[in-house]
Parts: structure tokens; sequence; C-alpha cells
């Protein structure tokens, strides 16, 4: 599936007349989605998942186990409110079979280790940035694990696993501090490996590590056993042990690293952002915003309907280590350019590896709006200026796309470079923008 292809349209962003006030209803987590469309294709009987995120990221991960014989009908719930659900109906995995990436981490990560469980070759391309984002930790952890994998020695894509029907599993060490997802991936096919798996992270630092919680709680929720550190096991090892996965009927989250642009709009324009269905309880990590916009000037309370987040308009800086929740930098670091005081953020050296370098793009889109932002070893510095409008560049980011959305809501002339590749995670994304301020937008 190919990128959207006016990636220099450019996108007016509506700055804010006012306060807001706003419902916004975040279409399904892209992170949860994903699991549980790769949980749901290796478990032993038929699942459900209801209001599953569609887009980019998700629409290829369906497309790529369907590619492999699982069976996925889409529908929509005659209940109102009950929107759209996918029916997964898993088979025998099979070879030869071609998946595409596109710039999908949890696609190039979480299904190599599905297609070595599959009866012949699974040929894994993507776009141009895929063959650059990190993947020897889910090769070479194969390769130990059983499994046979032709790539270029890069340790990256493209590559082809020859799926020998079964996996031996057992124990395996890597590095997995570019990405937590070398985890999850491993995990996630883990209860299917004739041994299970036991993995133990040897590297310096672990990024991520709720959406390493997402994967323990969600192959718990179909039946796994897992142990991890936090269930009184070793430090930095995770076990999993062989099994059927259940089907399950899961409502997937709103996304709440996607609800950032939208809370930031309160904090930014002042006024109130209501997103429904904000879970009690979540591994997501974007559920650190009510701490960290709290923090920078917002009020939150979390109600039985959902989140209700206000602004005063006054925004603060902040010193905040994102490592575990390093998806939600390019957000924080725009509400950060509009503050009071300068801020820090550090932890996130692994951020120069995800859809683009980001520190080395927020920097530079910042700067070039008449910012004074440096990137540190870790992280970056951001030192609040009077902005002024300009082109904001993207990258095919989705993440930078509304960063830039959040500085226009201030700034009067910022356009957005390529808008449309928030289809990423968020096709709905101006519509959403646009529907928050009122209709005309401005
Ligand atoms: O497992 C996941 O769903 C994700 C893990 C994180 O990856 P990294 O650990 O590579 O940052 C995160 O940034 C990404 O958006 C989604
Ligand atoms: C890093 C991200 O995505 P991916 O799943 O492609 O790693 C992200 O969504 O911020």
């Amino acid at each position: 599936m190919a990128p959207n292809n006016d990636q220099t349209a450019l996108w007016p962003a509506p700055t804010a007349a006012g306060a807001v006030d706003a419902t916004v209803h975040v279409p399904g987590s892209k992170s949860v989605t994903n699991r549980a469309l790769v949980l749901a294709a290796l478990a032993s009987e038929p699942g459900w998942l209801r209001r599953p995120l569609r887009s980019r990221d998700t629409l290829l991960m369906a497309g790529a186990l369907r590619a492999m014989g699982v069976g996925i009908e889409e529908g929509v719930g005659t209940e109102k409110g009950s929107g759209e659900f996918w029916r997964v109906i898993p088979s025998g995995l099979h070879g030869p079979a071609t998946v595409d990436v596109g710039n999908a981490g949890t696609v190039m990560r979480f299904l190599p280790p599905v297609a070595a469980l599959a009866d012949g070759p699974i040929r894994f391309d993507g776009d141009p940035r895929s063959y650059e984002r990190p993947l020897n930790g889910v090769i070479d952890a194969l390769r130990v694990l059983g499994a046979r994998i032709d790539d270029d020695g890069r340790g990256a894509l493209p590559l082809t696993v020859h799926g020998g029907g079964a996996l031996d599993g057992g124990p395996v060490e890597i590095d997995a501090s570019s990405s937590s997802q070398f985890v999850s991936a491993l995990l996630l096919s883990g209860p299917r490996f004739n041994m299970g798996v036991e993995v133990r992270h040897i590297g310096s630092s672990l990024p991520s590590m709720p959406h390493i919680r997402m994967t323990v709680d969600m192959l718990r929720a179909v039946g796994a056993q897992v142990d991890t550190p936090e269930s009184g096991g070793e430090p930095n090892v995770w076990r999993v042990t062989p099994g059927a996965l259940l089907g399950r009927d899961l409502t997937v989250e709103p996304d709440l690293s996607n609800a950032q642009p939208f809370l930031a709009a309160a904090l930014v324009a002042g006024g109130k952002v209501v997103v429904p269905d904000w879970p009690a309880r979540t591994t997501q990590p974007g559920d650190r915003l009510r701490e960290i916009f709290t923090e920078m000037g917002g009020s939150c309370e979390l109600t039985e309907y959902g989140l209700e987040f206000t602004g005063s308009g006054a925004i603060h800086g902040i010193d905040v280590d994102l490592g575990e929740v390093g998806e939600l930098t390019p957000g924080i670091a725009a509400v950060a350019a509009l503050a009071d005081s300068p801020s820090t953020l550090r932890g996130v050296s692994h951020l120069r590896l995800h859809e683009t370098d980001r520190l080395a793009a927020l920097t530079k889109e910042i700067n070039e709006l008449g910012g004074d932002v440096t990137e540190t070893a870790d992280g970056l510095h951001i030192r609040p200026r009077r902005l002024h409008g300009g082109i904001f560049h993207t990258y095919e980011d989705h993440r930078m796309a509304t960063a830039g959305a959040i500085i226009g809501l201030a700034v009067e002339g910022v356009q957005i470079e390529n808008v449309a590749t928030t289809a990423k995670t968020l096709p709905d994304f101006p519509d959403l923008w646009t529907g928050m301020l009122g209709s005309d937008g401005a």
C-alpha cells in the first residue's frame, strides 16, 4: 500500500480564534489494534475486535495477516455507538506471501516471528524509511530460536523469512535499547513456539516499558502464561510458556497518544476538551499526558464518561524523562515551544530511529519558525521564543504533522506539509481538528 501521493501539499494550520470547547471522539489505539490482530491470528478459535483503528498501519497489519491465510471480516455493529468490528478467523499460516510493512514499526517487528510459523517463504518489504529502522534484534533472535532468514546482512529490511511450519523457541538474549518492539515481537508469538520463549534484554536502557506491559497484559488476556520482572521474575527477563491462545471479544481503547494534539489545544488556546471513553486503567503511554500536561499548566478530571482536560492558556516549561513514553515527544515539544519557560526533554535518543529522526526534525522545523531548540545526546532543550509562520515539513511522520498543527493554533501562517501523512495512525485528523475548532476552523 503506497503512502499518500502528494507529499508536498501544504495545509494551512488553523489558528484558534479563542478558547476551545469540544468533545473529540478519538479513534482506536494503533498499538492495541495491531497486537490484537496478531494475537487473534495466532489463536485456536475465531475472535472479535470492536472499534479497531482503521489507519495505514493497521490496514497493513490486516493485509499482511490475510496474505498469510488469516480470515479478517469487516462489519459494522447494529447497536447505536457499537461502531465497526473485525472478526478474525485464524487458519494455518501459509507462504509464499509478500508483506508490505509500510513504515509501521509494529508490522515490521511483530510479523517476522509470525512468518517463522508459516509453511513457506514470507517476503517483507516497505517504505524507504523502513530499510533504515532497526530490526536486528528480531532477526538475530529468530535465528537463535531456529528460523531461517535471508537478508542483506544489515539487520534490516528487506528480508525473507523461510517459515518452516513451526519454530523451536527457547531462551534468547537481545539488545532492545533501540526499540521495545523487539521484545514485544518475540513475546507475542512466543506461546506458539514449541518451547515458548525466554527473552533477556542485555542492552543499556529499554525504552517504552508501557508498551511491553501492554504486550504482556494482552497476552494474558488471551490465556497465555507470561512471567515478567514485575511478577517476581529476574530483571529484564520475560518468559512465555507454550500453549494455545483463546479467541476473545475485545473493544479497542481510544488511542491516547493520538488524543495528545486535542488535549494540547486546550493548553494552547485555553478552554476544555473532552475525550470520551478514556480508560480508567490502561497500559497506553498516552495516559501519562494527564500528569505531563497538568505540570505544563492544565488540569484534568477523569470521569466514567471520559477525560475532561482544561487549559487556562498559560503553558509552563517542563523537565521530563520521556524514555517510557517516547511517542509523546513531538507533541510535548510543540507545546513547550509555546511555553513561558524553557523545557528539557530527556531519555529519547532512540527517537532518531523512528518514522524520521524526530530530534533533528523537531529542532529544524521549530527553529525555522523562529524557535530556539537544541538537540542534546538524548533529547531536546527548548527555549520558547516568539514564533512566526512558515512551512512545517513533516518527513512522512504523522506526529510531526500533529506537532505542527499544535504550533499553528497560536502562530499565524503555519503551513503543514503533507498533513495526509497523519493517515499512518489517524486518517481523520484534519476533520477532527477543524471540527474541534468550530466548523470554519478559525
Ligand atoms: O509497541 C508499540 O506499539 C510501540 C512501541 C514504541 O516503539 P519504540 O520502543 O520503538 O519507541 C512506540 O514508540 C511505538 O509508537 C509503538
Ligand atoms: C514510533 C511510532 O510508530 P511505529 O509503530 O512505526 O514505531 C509512533 O507511532 O510514534
